[in-house]
């Protein structure tokens, strides 16, 4: 039970059954969790059939109604963390994540003993295909925009391609994650920084799909425009308190130090 590749779908049955192929038929073995929001195209029937030709390969978790890309991990992270699984991957369905990239990812952590590796389009200047121009500027900027608001020191902190070592997510209280589109994607890598794993980010170009449609919303990126700097705050709060705390809790040891020298 070392690798799992969680792909989150809604309405994706033009492009469901050739991604599962080229996952499964790789060299190195990664099994797969789909979290299908009841699409209504018919995406989970289609993982159905697949599961009858790969029975122990594949997992479905369906939920009952479209609820974002973010709530879609949490739910398969938890249940790749109880099916034991070692390392646990985020890619698209769309194939604008390479499938062949999810050796790289796992290299970086598998044999380099990253925690988090991530799928980066930004390592060297900006690789992405088929994008309209708009779009590039959207993601590029969104980039510097959370580098230079949270600190954090990652090219592509929306990417979506990433794998996470299973202390990450044990790690972490996803039941306390908030964001369901983009920013959940900088969320989840802002709490691993913080909490100090070792992070890689290796270098893959994205290519938009070509096939299906993107469910990318304007309530998507306010999440994230706006998430961003909550996020960050919240996290200096949470600094600040800890600080007072520290600081009380010396002050008293020392008071009562003095006053047990002076008795
Ligand atoms: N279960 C579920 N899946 C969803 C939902 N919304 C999207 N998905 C699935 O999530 C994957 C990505 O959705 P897209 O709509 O194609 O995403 P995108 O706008 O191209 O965004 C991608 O790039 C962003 C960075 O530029 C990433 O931040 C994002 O995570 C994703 O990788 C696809 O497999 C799609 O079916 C949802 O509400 N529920």
């Amino acid at each position: 039970m070392e690798n799992i590749v969680i792909i989150p779908t809604y309405n994706e049955i033009e492009n469901i059954s050739d991604i599962l192929e080229a996952v499964l038929k790789l060299p190195t073995r990664f099994d797969v969790m789909i979290v299908d929001d009841n699409s209504p195209d018919g995406t989970a029937d289609c993982v159905r059939d697949m599961m009858k030709k790969y029975p122990d390969r594949i997992h479905l978790e369906c939920r009952s109604e479209k609820s974002g890309l973010g709530t879609a991990y949490i739910h398969g992270f938890k249940r790749a963390l109880e099916l034991g699984y070692h390392y646990i991957y985020e890619m698209d369905a769309d194939f604008s994540h390479n499938p062949d990239d999810l050796l790289k990812l796992h290299h970086a952590c598998a044999i380099e003993g990253h925690d988090m590796s991530i799928g980066s389009r930004y390592i060297t200047g900006v690789n992405v295909v088929n994008w309209p121009m708009g779009r590039v500027l959207l993601s590029y900027g969104a980039s510097k925009y959370v580098s230079t608001i949270t600190g954090m020191k990652i090219k592509d902190p929306t990417a979506g391609f990433k794998c996470y070592s299973r202390k990450v997510l044990e790690c972490i209280d996803l039941d306390a994650v908030r964001f369901v589109g983009y920013a959940f994607q900088i969320e989840m890598k802002f709490l691993t920084w913080k909490y100090g794993f070792r992070i890689k980010e290796v270098p893959i170009i994205f290519t938009d799909r070509t096939r299906g449609e993107s469910k990318m919303s304007s309530g998507i990126i306010k999440e994230a425009l706006f998430g961003v700097v909550e996020m960050t705050i919240r996290s200096w709060f949470k600094t600040y308190q800890r600080i007072q705390r520290t600081t009380s809790k010396l002050q008293k040891d020392l008071e009562e130090a003095a006053e047990k020298k002076a008795s």
